[in-house]
């Protein structure tokens, strides 16, 4: 790409200033979210050699978050890093995390902004120790008038209020893929440089697909809805969908969302019977409502199988859904068969 046709992610933010569609300290935030994430991919770029790998805890004790999961070391650090970057900016009044139980107000020492931050600081940790593409995702919110020292409740809003969502992933380049509500656009770093380019603008998810990405051991615990839906997918051209599908299933939701940005696809992870008492496997607040944002963003859709993600009124700061999204056509096929069998 030529210098003269560059666009750095910090040209893209002013540019949307000047279009009056983010003010400065919203700009700002999302610059420091890309800085740490950038701080994300040196870390998890020197693997072995960093020192990072494996799993986080002393003295041969697993160190457990909130969902009950082992931490690794890269998840620990990772949110260390979101958290040191953002903690002294003066935009934001608190964050939430996947691996903190609860909320983080600003500390009083800092300046406190007006806006909330939530993130999953790396996205599909089981797959770091073999070299596999993890990603860190993140939702911005308002934090609500009057508000000076935020708690979990200030969080509990709907994937239609957020006001910035992305992700980055790190595979063999490192990608933020961004909406503030104006299209979703991907940057890559420019390692040589150290920032964002631009590489695509308004990605656009194709309607139709044939591709499914869904983790097919869970298979025997899903509803009968799921059973019937992947079995008319796996029946092919002969079966009611008249089709050949093929399937993918990286275990990094970041990546598999990223895929399907790219070139189409529904992913799922449906409630199944092992998750049912929790509602689902995957998180509401920082990994469905932030992906739901940028897929429909980019032309697709994004559903629980029974209801618009965004819509979801949040219970909890780490609520579980179960979830659909993409190629807009192939979800709400998916949607249909939960909504005929209620
Ligand atoms: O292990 P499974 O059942 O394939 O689940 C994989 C899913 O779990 C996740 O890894 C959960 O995210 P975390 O790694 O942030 O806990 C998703 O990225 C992924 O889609
Ligand atoms: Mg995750
Ligand atoms: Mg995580």
């Amino acid at each position: 790409m030529s210098q003269a046709s560059t666009v750095s992610l910090t040209r893209y933010l002013l540019e949307e200033q000047r279009a009056g569609h983010i003010n400065a300290d919203l700009r700002l935030l999302i610059e420091v979210v890309a800085r740490a994430c950038k701080s994300i991919s040196i870390a998890v770029g020197k693997g072995a050699l960093g020192g990072v790998l494996g799993d986080a805890g002393s003295d041969g004790e697993a160190s457990i978050n909130i969902q009950g999961e082992a931490q690794k070391k890269l998840d620990v650090l990772s949110n260390e890093i979101l958290l040191e970057a953002n903690a002294w900016g003066g935009h934001l009044a608190g964050l939430a995390s996947e691996e903190m139980d609860h909320s983080l107000p600003i500390p009083d020492v800092h300046p406190r902004g007006n806006y909330l931050l939530l993130f999953d600081p790396l996205d599909g940790s089981s797959n770091i120790d073999v070299n596999i593409s993890v990603g860190t995702i993140f939702s911005v919110l308002r934090c609500p008038e009057g508000v000076t020292t935020p708690g979990d409740e200030h969080y509990l809003q709907p994937g239609t209020a957020q006001l910035a969502a992305g992700y980055c992933t790190y595979g063999p380049s490192t990608m933020l893929v961004l909406t503030i509500g104006h299209g979703t656009h991907a940057f890559t770093l420019d390692r040589e440089i150290g920032s964002f380019v631009l590489t695509q603008r308004d990605m656009k998810i194709p309607e139709e697909t044939r591709e499914f990405a869904v983790n097919m051991s869970n298979q025997r615990f899903w509803e009968p809805p799921m059973q019937r839906y992947v079995g008319d997918l796996l029946a092919g051209r002969e079966g009611p969908r008249g089709k050949d599908f093929n399937m993918r299933w990286v275990a990094s939701m970041v990546a598999d969302v990223h895929r399907i940005l790219t070139r189409g696809g529904i992913f799922s992870y449906p409630l199944d019977s092992k998750c049912a008492g929790k509602g689902g496997k995957l998180r509401l607040m920082y990994e469905a409502n932030p992906m739901a944002f940028l897929v429909e963003q980019a032309g697709g859709a994004a559903s629980t199988g029974r209801q618009r993600m965004m819509e979801v009124p949040p219970t909890g700061l780490h609520q579980r859904v179960p979830v659909f999204l993409g190629s807009k056509a192939e979800v709400e096929a998916a949607v249909r068969y939960h909504v005929e069998a209620d």
